[in-house]
């Protein structure tokens, strides 16, 4: 999966201390700067991997195209010109570097409340023009207003720090930050109703996604204070631009500092035209050592991925860092092997139910993982989309299976034989039920029972399987021998369960992958 990435397309000015660590560490590098949409397009397909920064839309027909792509680094932070939704469809991996650039996002974002009080870029203009206005430009102190942070996260939590020393109070909300939490950094927490009417100034730091598009609006700003100022250093569209050159323009609003837009590079010169709205082209990232930063954090990342370990700035796989741990490797195995043999016994095109059942202490907290593992494996074979660990829920969901996970300290079907750490895999569609108990011994994966018919000892799924169900009264095994070896395919080992409901199931391990087993029982097949 992601540990055999190579290839990496850089599409954007991302700091050269990235190729470096990267070429250090064996990847290919191209840098592509500039491309057109077609050009992306055409190019995106030769490479496993693609850092970009803000500017590449990186949208479902680039994703779509990009048939090798294996993950998409952002050197940065926010991923809105990535379609997560579409990456995580093909299985592929978005991470960003979250927190490199957080301080001069918001030392950018200081600088521009800093800059409304005392209207610095507007008195500036007017000097170089040839003007000597000193009372055009009478400014407010900030000392004693009130500040509202919206989004306290990385950096609504830094500008709060730096603002609280221009003696500025603090208010803020966040449903994720509560308001014994908040306070620990200075900040009152409010509900967004009673914040608006108190605040001189509101800064924004939330990310844009549905909820937060145009949560600035004509209703919110009819709710603020008159002459309030507001900046946003977060992303464009979190504001609505009508509805702020509206208040603009009626005095609601006393000024603007604005560093995203709606549609970048902005087409509303009105708006970026108003006497006040002071604007930079999206610079929050731009300084040196955010840059650096963030290029190194991304790069390092893409060694750790090599290196077949979980990284922080994953977007859209929770569960990634699970399956990177070497703990859980062998398990991770067993449970896509169970899942691909369970797939091969429930033959119903009905909806399919997975129920996952973890026994043992050390199996207590890997259910989703091994729900997962379940899914990819028995998805394995339907699947035209190549199905891993990333979008193996998403088709799941879409295919109508249902996952459920269960801590079980007795599995039923192992009657007291089952080893102390196993896992059970049933898988129901319409009349068909099959419940598969394995276990792991080192790397060997084992199967204990099959419908509650169990091996002893239990069974390695290894090699070239042939997995078959005879009723208890007849002595198959012999015939079953028979018609394997007559066959090409000679069978290594053979293992039939305990009998249960009077049904025993068989095992044979053959030198070849395909064996044409003549017996009119149930038997199926599987190369593990
Ligand atoms: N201008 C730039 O160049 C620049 C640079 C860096 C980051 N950014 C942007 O700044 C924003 C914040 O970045 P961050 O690193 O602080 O992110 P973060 O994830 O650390 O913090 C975002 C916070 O917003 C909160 N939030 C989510 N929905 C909310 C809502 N409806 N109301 C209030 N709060 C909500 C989250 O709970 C979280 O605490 C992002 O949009 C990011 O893309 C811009
Ligand atoms: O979300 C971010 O990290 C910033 O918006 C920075 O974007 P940039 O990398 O294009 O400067």
């Amino acid at each position: 999966m992601v540990n055999n990435i190579r290839s990496v397309l850089i599409s954007e000015n991302v700091d050269s201390v990235c190729a470096k660590i990267l070429r250090e560490n064996g990847f290919e590098v191209t840098n592509k700067i500039g491309m057109t949409r077609q050009e992306l397009l055409d190019e995106v397909k030769k490479y496993d991997s693609l850092i970009v920064r803000s500017a590449t839309k990186v949208t479902a027909d680039v994703i779509e195209a990009a048939t090798s792509l294996k993950v998409i680094g952002r050197a940065g932070t926010g991923v809105d010109n990535i379609d997560c939704d579409a990456a995580t469809r093909q299985g592929i991996l978005v991470i960003n570097a979250p927190g490199g650039n957080t301080l001069s996002a918001a030392e950018l974002t200081c600088c521009m409340v800093v800059s409304l009080s005392r209207k610095i870029a507007q008195a500036c203009a007017s000097l170089k023009a040839g003007l000597w206005d000193r009372k055009t430009y009478i400014g407010e102190e900030l000392q004693g207003k009130t500040l509202a942070i919206i989004g306290l996260g990385r950096i609504g939590r830094e500008v709060a720090s730096r603002m609280q020393s221009f003696g500025m109070k603090t208010i803020g909300f966040d449903p994720l930050v509560p308001p014994e939490e908040s306070i620990t950094f200075g900040v009152e927490s409010f509900q967004l109703d009673q914040l608006w009417p108190k605040a001189d100034y509101i800064t924004i730091h939330v990310p844009l996604i549905p909820p937060t598009k145009h949560m600035i609006n004509d209703l919110v700003l009819s709710k603020c204070r008159k002459g309030v100022k507001i900046v946003n250093c977060a992303r464009g569209g979190i504001i609505d631009e009508d509805a702020l050159l509206r208040a603009l323009e009626s005095e609601q609003c006393g000024g603007a500092g604005l560093d995203v837009f709606e549609e970048e590079p902005p087409k509303n010169s009105t708006l970026l035209q108003h006497s006040k709205v002071i604007c930079t082209p999206h610079l929050g990232a731009s300084t040196k050592e955010a840059q650096k930063r963030v290029a190194e954090e991304i790069a390092l990342q893409f060694v750790e991925l090599l290196k077949g370990h979980s990284v922080p700035g994953i977007v859209n796989a929770p569960t990634f860092g699970q399956f990177q741990v070497a703990d859980n490797k062998y398990w991770v195995k067993l449970c896509q092997t169970l899942g691909k043999l369970a797939d091969k016994l429930v033959t119903s095109d009905e909806q399919k139910n997975v129920i996952v059942s973890t026994r043992g202490a050390l199996l207590e907290k890997k259910g989703t993982v091994l729900g997962i593992a379940t899914l990819v494996g028995l998805m394995s074979n339907t699947s035209s989309n190549g199905i891993n660990f990333i979008n193996a829920p998403l088709l799941a969901k879409e295919a109508g299976i249902k996952l459920s996970i269960h801590h079980k300290e007795v599995l039923m079907s192992c009657d007291g034989q089952c080893p102390s750490s196993a896992v059970e895999i049933k898988v129901e569609a319409g009349n068909e039920s099959h419940v598969l108990v394995g276990t792991t011994e080192g790397s060997v994966l084992l199967l204990c029972s099959i419908d509650d018919a169990c091996f002893n000892p239990c069974q390695p799924l290894q090699g070239n399987l042939v997995v078959t169900k005879i009723d208890d009264d007849k002595n198959l095994e012999l015939e079953l021998m028979k018609s394997l070896m007559t066959g090409e395919a000679c069978v290594r080992s053979a293992a039939i369960s305990a009998p249960f409901n009077e049904q025993r199931w068989c095992i044979f391990n053959t030198m070849s992958p395909t064996v044409s087993l003549k017996q009119p029982v149930f038997w199926t097949q599987l190369m593990v």
